[in-house]
């Protein structure tokens, strides 16, 4: 696990972008595509506005890449809180990726049947490949979940299903996410997260004993490929450095 800490939030999305310029293009010297999962919530949204200007704008050979996203809340595309309805807001109308190459999880439609169709899409996407996405992006919420992994959940512990749909009482919603197993796999995954809100959880998660049920961003543990968190000096505080 590599740590990279910036000293406020704004360096950090600086940091970060050009750090995942420099990451793609670099894959995409001995590749023809580069797979990319988006992260919902607020914090990648000052990142997806620095990608979607330049330079990364033009220093990336946006054509070849495929983008997916870690969860989704099953609301209305136009809600608000849709996360698909935000990247292409912040970044995927602003860059010329192939509409082909957008995979959005489907809130139109019953949302297991949404989970379902994802999960071919992924098997489809990677079939015969030891790994899944080149990379994966997650943020990390002040209680530990990552993508719709919430404490307490049986969710956590999925470990066959790529993607899954249940009702998150917490939020009066349903939540279609990608599961553990199919993350995992991934080259490369990279957290996000920020804010002293989050220092002693971050604290927990890394430097604490394992537990996911309380701190399921625990459960993200690549097979064989990267993990980086990318945090702010206020996330980091409690860290032993
Ligand atoms: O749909 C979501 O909400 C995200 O996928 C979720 O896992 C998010 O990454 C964390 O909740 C952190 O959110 P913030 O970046 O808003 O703190």
């Amino acid at each position: 696990m590599e740590l990279h800490v910036a000293k406020d939030t704004h360096q950090l999305s600086e940091n970060l972008a050009a750090w995942l310029s420099n990451y793609i293009q670099s894959k995409l010297q001995t590749q023809e595509r580069f797979t990319f999962v988006l992260s919902g919530g607020n914090t990648p949204k000052a990142l997806y506005a620095l990608l979607a200007k330049a330079p990364y704008n033009q220093m990336i050979e946006w054509e070849k890449l495929h983008f997916f996203w870690g969860d989704e809340r099953a609301v209305p595309y136009e809600d608000s809180r849709n996360n698909a309805r935000m990247a292409f807001d912040v970044l995927l109308n602003h860059v010329p990726v192939n509409p082909e190459n957008i995979h959005p999880m489907l809130t139109d439609r019953e949302p297991e049947q949404s989970a379902k169709e994802y999960e071919a899409t992924l098997h489809r996407y990677f079939k015969g490949q030891e790994n899944t996405f080149d990379l994966v992006l997650l943020g990390m919420g002040d209680d530990g979940h990552t993508l719709s992994l919430f404490p307490g959940l049986p969710i956590v512990h999925e470990n066959k299903k790529w993607a899954s749909a249940f009702f998150l009482d917490a939020q009066d919603m349903y939540r279609i996410t990608l599961t553990a197993p199919v993350v995992n796999l991934a080259s490369c995954i990279v957290f996000l997260a920020t804010g002293e809100g989050k220092a002693l959880t971050l604290k927990s998660v890394i430097e604490g004993v394992y537990n996911p049920d309380v701190y399921p961003s625990q459960v993200i543990k690549p097979e064989n490929g990267e993990l980086h968190w990318f945090v702010d000096e206020a996330a980091a505080g409690a860290l032993d450095r």
